[in-house]
């Protein structure tokens, strides 16, 4: 099993005046499998984000593979290490198209580009949105768009990334989209943390956590 592991330390992230992150402390082993449940507007996707640096308002210490990040270097460093999928996909002003997506990101890096590449579009094949590769983003459905980044997603691990960071990435499937989703991502040898509301999704982790009100506590 590969995968990094995960530190985090009396992580606090702020929206404003919002605690929206309030002292998570958060130690998972390379290779685990982590579901993050918890009520709405609990904080788990701002958690989620504060591992990529997308949330700027954090203090407190994240480690993954045992190292920090602070500088740009380190950060594209982190954005290699983690594949990551969006729970509010952005399609942007001047939408991209479907393989443009894939290829997107800055995530897929190294020698073996042209194959994470070619791996995220057999993906998106087996996942059955071939067809949609070379429409705009904002023209596909919900689930068709997220399945594209759970194909970005897997190549992004083919290229080596040793985390995936996804949130609720099974929100908008239909039920056999739900159970394929759930065995690729059980499945893939990397360290999982997974924002999820779907019981079965949960089921298939090594450990379950719920947040509420910023705060993190172990359910299993
Ligand atoms: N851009 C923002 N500006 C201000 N407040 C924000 C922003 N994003 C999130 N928040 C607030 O931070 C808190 C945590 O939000 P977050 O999106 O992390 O919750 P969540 O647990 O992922 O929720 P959900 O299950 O509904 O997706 C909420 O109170 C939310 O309203």
């Amino acid at each position: 099993m590969g995968g990094l592991d995960v530190g985090l330390r009396q992580v606090v992230c702020r929206h404003g005046r919002v605690r929206a992150v309030d002292g998570v402390d958060l130690e998972i082993a390379a290779g685990e499998r982590v579901a993050l449940t918890g009520t709405n507007g609990s904080g788990k996707s701002t958690l989620l984000r504060a591992v990529l640096g997308l949330h700027r308002h954090s203090a407190g210490t994240i480690r993954v593979g045992g190292r920090e990040a602070g500088s740009s270097a380190e950060w594209a460093w982190r954005r290699r290490a983690c594949a990551w999928i969006p729970q509010k996909p952005a399609t942007g002003r001047f939408p991209l198209l479907g393989r443009e997506l894939l290829a997107s990101g800055g995530r897929l890096g190294g020698a073996d580009r042209g194959a994470a590449v070619r791996e995220a579009v057999e993906a998106a094949g087996r996942l059955g949105v071939a067809e949609v590769l070379d429409r705009p983003l904002d023209t596909l459905s919900g689930g068709q768009l997220q399945r594209m980044y759970l194909a970005r997603a897997l190549g992004c691990v083919a290229a080596g990334a040793q985390v995936l960071l996804a949130d609720e990435p099974t929100a908008a499937l239909d039920f056999a989209g739900q159970e394929d989703a759930a065995r690729v991502l059980a499945e893939l040898p990397v360290t999982l943390l997974i924002v999820t509301h779907d019981r079965a999704l949960a089921e298939r982790c090594d450990r379950v956590l719920e947040m509420a009100a910023g705060r993190l506590r172990e359910v299993r």
